[in-house]
């Protein structure tokens, strides 16, 4: 465990953290009891009252406040690939990346297909303590693509599963997606689709365009992507069904999405920050670290990602943190595994890209990346909600950022168990100095200093 959780009292104790900007915006000291945000006041204001005597305090002048982040889309690896990540190591890295809830991918081994196995990887969840733990159910059997899984009986378990992916495969038979689509109806769940068509990307290593010619890999066509979300939007229309795409990474698919929205069709997207950053000319190198699914596009692209993101077409931020150890990234180009690690840099990325251009508030960035997504895997609601805003009566779910601080990216500094970062090197903007889950740090970059009663 993380010396830091211990520095303060559990979610029970009291806790206040002074002068952090809210959203980026006013300044102000919020105090938390029992777990739950108690008042939020003017700089200064809260110390001297009598609710705060005793309180542990954080300085937090300097640092923007901001609701927990909410993945929609991690692969923790855990059953199956504990060589990779394990629950404890990547929600580890979730709450260094000021996570407080992540959405579990159902690709382990076994698969996330029945109540059972979702409900052991919500326990590994509760268990490690850093983040909540949200698994996601397979649509298919063993993601076959051939006979759905059991979507009731995970919807229905200790896991309350609501988001059900084959990520990593698409679910290409247009039957199975409509069925899926119809059964997810009855508990408001979504199907969160990886969009690509299997026969256009066979042996497919990168995305097809110039450089694909250029260097000699067999490429993967932005229609293969387009093609899929193109038909799926249209079946969520005639089915009046919830629709999530996942990882969207062309300017045609943020087109598709815009008009689909335009037409009423109940359907989200997500956009990574390796595509809102990267382009295929890092493929130049044969460096497998920049070998991801879907590929990474061209700057035509990034911009038409970037600018989807910021007028809203593209919902949220999602990772897709996909770790993979050395010996599946160490090798030639084609052998090697498809994924990079996320957790730990994106705010960073969204900083970069988006708010230090100009294109997004942290107003915005707390949208993407903890209120929409949290609203998306209906976590959103109850005693244990996710993506809340700041306010009084909320959980208190808090990521403090230092937004003018920068860092080296060094894989080996990380939590996660994996070194595949395509930013290792890399200096970026933006530090997360502490996340607090329901009250409790579970990441803490300075030491907070405790009220004497009478002080
Ligand atoms: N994104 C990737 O390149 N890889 C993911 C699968 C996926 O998200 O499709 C993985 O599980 O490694
Ligand atoms: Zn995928
Ligand atoms: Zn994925």
């Amino acid at each position: 465990m993380n010396p830091n959780q211990q520095a303060l009292p559990d979610g029970t104790g009291l806790l206040l953290i002074e002068g952090a900007s809210l959203l980026g915006e006013q300044e102000r000291d919020i105090l938390v009891r029992g777990g739950v945000i108690a008042e939020i006041g003017e700089p200064g204001s809260l110390r001297n009252t009598p609710d705060a005597q005793g309180a542990y305090v954080v300085d937090a002048r300097g640092l923007i406040a901001l609701p927990g982040l909410v993945d929609l889309h991690t692969h923790l690896r855990e059953p199956g690939r504990e060589d990779a990540e394990t629950v404890e190591s990547g929600t580890r890295a979730a709450a260094a990346g000021g996570f407080t809830a992540v959405h579990a991918m159902a690709n382990t081994s076994p698969v996330q297909d029945t109540a059972g196995v979702v409900e052991q990887v919500l326990r590994l969840g509760e268990k490690a303590g850093w983040v909540d733990v949200v698994p996601i159910g397979a649509v298919s059997v063993r993601l076959e693509g051939e006979q759905l899984a059991e979507l009731g009986a995970m919807a229905d378990s200790a896991a309350r599963v609501r988001v059900f992916s084959d990520d990593g495969k698409c679910v290409w038979d247009p039957v199975l997606m409509r069925r899926a689509l119809e059964y997810v109806k009855a508990f408001d769940g979504v199907i969160a689709q990886h969009a690509q068509e299997p026969r256009l990307t066979e042996n497919a290593q990168m995305n097809e365009g110039i450089v694909s010619a250029e260097i000699g890999l067999a490429g993967w066509p932005a229609v293969a992507e387009e093609a899929i979300i193109a038909r799926d939007v249209l079946l969520a229309e005639h089915v009046g069904s919830r629709l999530h795409v996942c990882h969207l990474s062309t300017a045609g698919s943020v087109e598709i999405i815009r008009w689909a929205k335009s037409r009423g069709i109940n359907v989200t997207a997500e956009v990574t920050p390796h595509h809102l950053l990267l382009t295929d000319d890092l493929a130049r190198t044969y460096d497998p670290i920049y070998k991801v699914n879907p590929p990474l596009r061209t700057a035509a692209d990034v911009e038409a990602v970037r600018e989807g993101l910021a007028d809203g077409t593209i919902d949220i931020v999602a990772t897709d943190h996909a770790p993979h150890p050395r010996e599946d990234k160490d090798c030639e180009w084609a052998a090697a595994a498809f994924g990079m690690t996320g957790l730990e840099t994106v705010l960073s990325v969204v900083q970069q890209t988006m708010v230090d251009t100009g294109r997004m508030t942290w107003g915005d960035v707390a949208r993407v990346l903890s209120a929409a997504p949290a609203r998306i895997g209906r976590i959103d609601e109850g005693p244990r909600a996710q993506g809340r805003p700041l306010a009084a009566g909320e959980p208190a779910n808090i990521t403090l950022v230092d937004p003018k601080a920068t860092r080296e990216v060094r894989p080996a500094d990380q939590q996660t168990a994996s070194e595949n970062s395509p930013l290792r090197g890399r200096e970026l903007p933006g530090v997360v100095r502490a996340t607090f889950l329901r009250g409790r740090a579970t990441i803490l970059d300075a030491a907070p200093v405790r009220i004497e009663a009478g002080a």
